[in-house]
């Protein structure tokens, strides 16, 4: 692992010549989605456009949006319009985008006596008493108007009514829910004269250290010059707060489930005065691997006022019952179609005929001008590391991987790496798909297809992130063409299309959904092809050559006994 680290950082460039003739061997064969584009003229919003739902075109997949509707007992507060002339689709070797696109979007409430949305933070701050120091901070950090998510979620959560938010990916969720906890706050529990009783006042959860560490972030600036104090629960803070003299002083706490529960049990925490609870990424919180958990720890957040919100870009319906059930007369906010990503991602099916095929792909591709970063998603820890081991033994600069496998300084390391634009190539398993934000990642690939629809949904959702366009590109064998069809659903309710040969496949039986994307792999990605001998042979003279750099190193000559300079050959 550190060796292909360091190698990778040499910035050495894919040698086209030395596997020319491989490469002809594996021309990709690639099936464009066809998404139409539109713009708007940034400089008219200082918010992205497709974070400004309220000025998208009326529009969308009539099929969806008329099905949708009547289903809902609800409001429907479409969003008004702006026509844009059409722009072409991005490629993930295209130039980043001038001018972010409008699609039509539309909000779906549900509920009994949902608040009025709020135009600004202003109009949400003169309502509710949102603290100027919070709207400074905003205002700091580049938020000057709230998206459609934030409009129709704050006042829910100011009112302190329980929230159901289905909203896509990469659409500001996390300060959706983190303005109403900081407005709802105001002293610090560790002063004197606060009348917040002990212990944290508000518990987000979310499914992986990453993204609890990310969210944490996001508190700490909204709180900036307030003396809050907001946790990461981790192995280190759990055992300072195993003091409790320490942790009454606590005012938020982001975590995992397991963490959280581990200390819930041995007694060194208790959650009896949360008064806001927040389940990000709630559908993967609320599935078989988590739900024990999950339920733990909302036993535990034993308030009878405590106010429940659950948050994610999917909902699927089992996961939405379960929800549902936890919740008190909540609001259910929709953006957009349920389970749909934003159309401004442009999708696309890459055929490849076999799992040996796919690394000469994306050699190819990556041997053409490409714009850095982008995300790859493999199945598997060790095939995201062996991927990025031959990434980096073609000389492709910059990769990095991550996954759960890596311990914890590892994976620290590569997400600091990711953010100040260092890594190039991040290869990573489902511990990234959900939640991370990169602002600047231009695409995904789908090396290995996905599990599910939603594993789909939130991969793809890496790029494409507050208003900026992103591509994304899935590989798929002939194993993986049973599951095309509920990816091709998807690729088209947002507005793509598919080729016809996959909008006729049959629908997979629930028994073949099941099966989707656990296909058995090789640990490494690649076998005895033409480019893996080539990359044996490469090896080899890699290993021989830094034998031969030890032994001039040791004062020995490479061939064994002679000194330095002496003519061996
Ligand atoms: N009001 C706003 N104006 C401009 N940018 C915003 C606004 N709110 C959030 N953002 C930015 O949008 C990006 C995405 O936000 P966030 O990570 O909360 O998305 P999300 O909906 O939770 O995505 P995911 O479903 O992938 O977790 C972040 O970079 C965030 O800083």
């Amino acid at each position: 692992m550190e060796t292909f680290k360091l190698l990778s950082r040499g910035g050495v460039k894919f040698n086209k010549k030395r596997f020319k003739a491989d490469m002809e061997l594996f021309e990709e064969t690639e099936i464009k989605s066809s998404s139409n584009h539109s713009s708007v003229n940034p400089s008219q919003a200082t918010l992205p456009a497709e974070l400004d739902f309220f000025k998208y075109a009326e529009g969308g997949n009539p099929k969806r949006r008329q099905s949708d509707g009547a289903n809902e007992v609800s409001d429907v507060a479409r969003v008004s319009s702006e026509s844009s002339p059409p722009k072409k689709k991005t490629k993930l070797d295209d130039e980043p985008q001038a001018g972010p696109s409008t699609q039509p979007h539309r909000v779906t409430l549900k509920g009994s006596n949902p608040p009025k949305c709020a135009e600004s933070f202003e109009d949400a701050s003169s309502r509710y008493n949102i603290p100027s120091r919070i709207l400074q901070n905003l205002s700091e950090n580049g938020f000057h108007s709230p998206t459609a998510i934030q409009s129709y979620g704050l006042p829910v959560l100011l009112e302190k009514r329980d929230l159901a938010a289905i909203s896509p990916t990469g659409t500001g969720k996390t300060l959706s829910y983190l303005i109403p906890i900081m407005s709802h706050l105001n002293a610090p529990i560790s002063s004197s004269d606060s009348e917040a009783g002990k212990g944290a006042r508000a518990l987000v959860v979310a499914p992986t250290r990453e993204l609890a560490h990310q969210i944490h972030n996001e508190c700490l600036k909204l709180a900036e010059g307030r003396k809050w104090r907001m946790v990461l629960f981790s192995k280190a803070s759990a055992n300072t707060l195993a003091d409790k003299a320490v942790r009454d002083k606590v005012d938020v706490i982001v975590s995992t489930p397991l963490r959280l529960v581990a200390s819930l049990k041995n007694g060194s925490l208790e959650l009896n005065n949360v008064r806001h609870l927040v389940l990000d990424e709630a559908d993967r919180l609320l599935d078989s691997e988590f739900l024990e958990q999950t339920k733990e720890i909302i036993a535990a957040c034993s308030r009878e006022d405590v106010q429940k919100a659950v948050f994610s870009a999917t909902l699927p319906a089992g996961a939405e019952q379960v929800a549902m059930s936890n919740l008190r007369d909540p609001i259910r906010i929709v953006v957009g179609l349920k389970d749909t990503p934003l159309p401004l991602i442009s999708q696309s099916l890459t055929y490849v005929n076999d799992d040996a095929s796919k690394l000469p792909t994306l050699l190819h591709f990556l041997a053409r001008p490409y714009n850095p970063p982008i995300v790859i998603f493999t199945s598997t820890q060790p095939r995201a590391s062996s991927l990025a081991e031959q990434l980096t033994l073609n000389n492709i600069p910059n990769v990095d991987c991550l996954h759960a496998g890596m311990t914890k300084k590892e994976r620290d390391d590569t997400v600091s790496r990711m953010r100040r634009g260092e890594c190039w190539i991040m290869i990573s398993t489902e511990v990234m798909a959900r939640g991370m934000d990169f602002k600047g990642v231009r695409g995904v690939i789908n090396y290995d297809f996905p599990t599910s629809v939603q594993s789909y949904i939130h991969r793809i959702g890496r790029t494409g992130r507050a208003g900026r366009e992103g591509a994304a590109v899935t590989y798929f064998t002939n194993d993986d063409a049973p599951y095309l069809k509920p990816i091709s659903n998807v690729i088209m309710q947002s507005g793509s299309t598919v080729p016809e040969w996959i909008v006729k496949l049959p629908k997979p039986s629930k028994m073949k959904r099941k099966l989707m994307g656990k296909i058995k792999r090789d640990e490494t990605v690649t076998k005895d092809g033409s480019i893996g001998r080539s990359q044996a042979r490469r090896r080899k003279d890699m290993v021989q050559g830094s034998k031969r750099r030890k032994q001039v190193e040791d004062g020995k000559s490479p061939s064994g006994g002679k000194e330095m300079g002496s003519d061996t050959e």
